[in-house]
């Protein structure tokens, strides 16, 4: 990757809601809380695939960071150079795994709103053949005006590999295996598959996992999009952190029955394990990288509108100089989403599942130009293809005393974030 580019991040007016400002099509967007980036255009993109995509990708953005000319006026998490990634879950999976470079950034934090433009130095007027070449060899800046709001698109779903009696045989097949001592637990997961007909309502789409689900990450990359409350890795000027979740309850319908159902959940022995199991793959993938790392002493009950979770939050700092990227490439993937012991895990999903997860379940999120970034697991998303097949995807965790037909209703619980953002 031996391309130059010219960045300058500038600050603005007030540029909120952000969404509206979208690429209604191919929306490139990474939000929580009403604050976030949004993509539009495209500078490059860099694909990889195969058992090394994350690592050559964090190689390859560390030369193209390197050669970069960059004029940041704001200094904020997500200014200056930046790309959004989805990779792919599996070393074999056939779905390319893409760092995209927009050339244009729009983005709010802490209340503060900035523009950044990125373009290829050779393509900037006046510039070809510099080596150092000025931020404002940028024409004047116009930034794109909010769209109306449309309606969110219909997409009628219907199972797709894996339908719910195969499933439950799955998870039965999966608890023999771990009765039988060959592994601690294993996540299963299945398919949605429907049609969108309206190749602009992707934004819609969006909009409503965000209104729902605010305290989420909710993106859109290359296809993708997702609202996942679970954060893989964030790195943030020296300090790194996480949120593992794993166990999972239905809310209930009153309150005193919801705090029940909380209750019981962090008291639940099989949630209990199956978290402990998440919990121990992160914090020992990331310790060799951190010269601290504290975890919250105990598990807590996350509330989600769909579900409660059972969480833990990590928190240390850096000990490497290692970038988000490489960090992802470290813990990925958790036993919040493979399983104990990890190579087990991963042999026996895929030989149950019998279906390539692409990127659901891979890391999702957007790294700078120095290395920081904020990465969740990509959980209650689809993936929307050019064609405009959609595949949605939601698994669980499975431990020894995993019942099947729980483990199923819980995969409609995690689906309907993304079937109710369909129109479903
Ligand atoms: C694999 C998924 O969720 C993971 C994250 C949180 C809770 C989980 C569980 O309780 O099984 C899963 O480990 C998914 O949503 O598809």
């Amino acid at each position: 990757m031996n391309q130059k580019l010219v960045v300058r991040t500038e600050p603005v007016d007030e540029l909120a809601p952000l969404i509206p400002r979208a690429d209604p099509r191919h929306p490139l967007l990474w939000m929580r809380r009403g604050e976030g980036i949004v993509g539009l255009g495209e500078v490059l993109r860099i694909e990889t695939s195969g058992p090394t995509r994350i690592e050559d990708a964090a190689a390859a953005w560390r030369s193209l960071a390197a050669m970069a000319s960059v004029d940041d006026r704001v200094g904020l998490p997500g200014t200056g150079l930046v790309a959004f990634g989805a990779i792919a879950f599996a070393d074999d999976s056939a779905a390319t795994s893409v760092l995209v470079v927009p050339s244009l950034v729009l983005g709010r934090r802490e209340g503060r709103d900035w523009v950044t433009r990125i373009a290829l130095a050779e393509s900037v007027a006046g510039s070809a053949g510099e080596s150092d070449v000025p931020g404002d060899a940028f024409p004047p800046l116009e930034i794109p005006e909010p769209t109306p709001k449309r309606r969110v698109p219909r997409v009628t779903f219907e199972p797709g590999a894996v339908p719910p009696p195969d499933y439950e045989a799955n998870v039965a097949e999966a608890v023999r295996r771990i009765d039988a001592g060959e592994l601690e637990k294993v996540v299963l997961a299945r398919q949605l598959v429907g049609e969108l007909h309206e190749e602009d309502g992707l934004r819609a789409v969006i909009n409503r996992l965000a209104e729902d689900y605010p305290d989420t990450w909710v993106f859109a990359v290359d296809g993708l999009i997702g609202a996942s409350p679970e954060t893989l890795v964030r790195v943030d000027h020296g300090t790194v952190s996480a949120r593992v979740l794993a166990g999972t309850a239905s809310r209930g319908a009153g309150e005193a029955s919801d705090r029940e159902r909380a209750v019981a959940l962090s008291a639940s022995h099989k949630d209990l394990a199956e978290h402990a199991l998440a919990v121990a793959s992160a914090v020992q993938r990331l310790e060799p990288h951190t010269a601290r790392l504290d975890a919250s002493p105990e598990p807590f009950t996350l509330q989600l509108p769909n579900l409660w979770h059972l969480a833990t939050d990590l928190k240390g700092t850096l000990g490497d100089g290692s970038s988000s990227l490489d960090l992802v490439s470290a813990v990925h993937p958790t036993a919040a989403v493979a399983g104990t012991p990890r190579p087990v895990a991963l042999a026996v999903l895929a030989e149950l599942e019998g279906f390539d997860r692409g990127r659901y379940a891979g890391p999702v999120g957007w790294i700078d130009g120095g290395g920081d970034g904020e990465w969740a697991i990509a959980l209650r998303c689809a993936q929307v293809e050019p064609s405009g097949a959609v595949a949605a995807y939601a698994g669980c965790g499975i431990v020894h005393d995993s019942e099947p037909a729980d483990e199923l209703a819980e995969t409609l619980m995690k689906f309907r974030p993304i079937v109710e953002a369909f129109g479903g």
